[in-house]
């Protein structure tokens, strides 16, 4: 049995855009996704995943294509969920060569579904290293990282950058353009989360962008402006000690850019009533800055505030159902039980 974990993540500024080859600076949060796979002697695959919608629920089916599992669900439904499980097993068997592994699955994860912490990305990563090991053989991060991409592309239809699962695999805060994938230092920032108890459908909200771009040529525009603003807030983090605390004067130019973020994301549709109250709510309260993290629709804001203000003004606004404060976290995926 091998067990590995990965982080989930926050955009402290670049989502929607990166996919569209401007840059994003994500950071990895302190909340988890655990895969446990155990090879068997058949080429089935059970997946246990309490923490999807539907209550929690179990199925066994041999994997693949056509081939679907036998429960009493609508497909799009099991197809949705299971989507990401399935190719990170796929990318599993192919790293191994080993096209007929089955393995039973189990995952378990602190991280929301579909609320822009990146909880597909960190099911794909801790899934494809946890079976890949399983099955004897062990990736190096960059293949890690590239194999979750390939999965979350395939399983967005070909829309999807490479920010959320480097971000994961890698820990901390990262840098993403195109198929550009570094490692920043970053000093540790105070992260506040707010979440609406939402979720919002990452494909269709990056479909709505990608039609707006292609039918305006503003929304295009907007699009590059938030890569100026993403260059921009790069400049200030590589300027920062990454040893020390932020400084006051950094935190105050990041959370302008993250406001300013979080107008253009807006303006391109993907905010929501829900995300806009928190975001307002993190600001009175005294945060340097609040943004949507992920795909938007619904789901999660991500304020900077060191002080237990902006925590707690969020656990007071109607419509959020848990604030928490992100830590960072420094490292990415890793092995549980080898
Ligand atoms: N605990 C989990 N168990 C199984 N699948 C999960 C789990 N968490 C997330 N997923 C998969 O990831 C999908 C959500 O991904 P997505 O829409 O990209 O949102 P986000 O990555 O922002 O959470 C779920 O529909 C499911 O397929
Ligand atoms: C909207 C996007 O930039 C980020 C999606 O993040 P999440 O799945 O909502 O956590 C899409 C992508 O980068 O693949
Ligand atoms: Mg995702």
């Amino acid at each position: 049995m091998t067990v590995c974990e990965a982080p989930g993540k926050v955009y402290l500024f670049g989502e929607h855009a990166v996919v569209y080859g401007e840059p994003a600076v994500p950071a990895a949060i302190e909340r988890r996704a655990t895969v446990t796979a155990e090879p068997r002697d058949d080429d089935h695959v059970r997946v246990e995943a309490e923490d999807l919608s539907l209550n929690g629920f179990t199925v066994e089916y041999a994997g693949g294509t056509g081939d679907r599992p036998d429960v009493d669900v609508p497909t799009p439904l099991v197809e949705a969920a299971m989507g990401y499980v399935d190719a990170a097993v796929e990318q599993a068997r192919e790293a191994a060569d080993a096209p007929d592994a089955g393995f039973d699955i189990a995952v378990e994860s602190d991280i929301p579904l579909g609320a822009g912490l990146g909880s597909s990305a960190a099911v794909v990563v801790a899934g494809i290293d946890a079976a890949t090991r399983a099955l004897g053989e062990q990736l190096d991060r960059r293949e890690l990282a590239d194999r979750a991409y390939r999965a979350e592309f395939e399983v967005q239809d070909g829309q999807a950058s490479r920010a959320d699962t480097f971000c994961s695999t890698m820990g901390g805060a990262v840098r993403v353009e195109g198929d550009d994938c570094e490692p920043i230092d970053a000093p540790n920032l105070p992260f506040v989360v707010g979440f609406d108890g939402g979720a919002g459908d990452t494909g269709e909200l990056v479909a709505g962008v990608r039609e707006l771009r292609a039918e305006h040529e503003f929304a295009a525009d907007t699009v590059e402006s938030v890569g100026d603003l993403v260059r921009t807030g790069e400049a200030l983090l590589a300027a920062a000690d990454p040893e020390s605390d932020p400084e006051p004067a950094l935190l105050a130019e990041l959370g302008e850019l993250m406001d300013f973020n979080h107008g253009l994301l807006a303006a391109l549709g993907v905010s929501a009533r829900s995300l806009d109250a928190m975001v307002w709510a993190a600001r009175d309260a005294g945060a340097h800055g609040a943004k949507l993290t992920g795909a938007g629709g619904g789901g999660c804001i991500v304020a900077l505030d060191e002080s237990d203000a902006t925590e707690t003004a969020l656990s007071f606004t109607q419509g959020c159902e848990e604030a928490f404060r992100a830590e960072l976290a420094t490292e990415g995926v890793r092995v549980v039980e080898p």
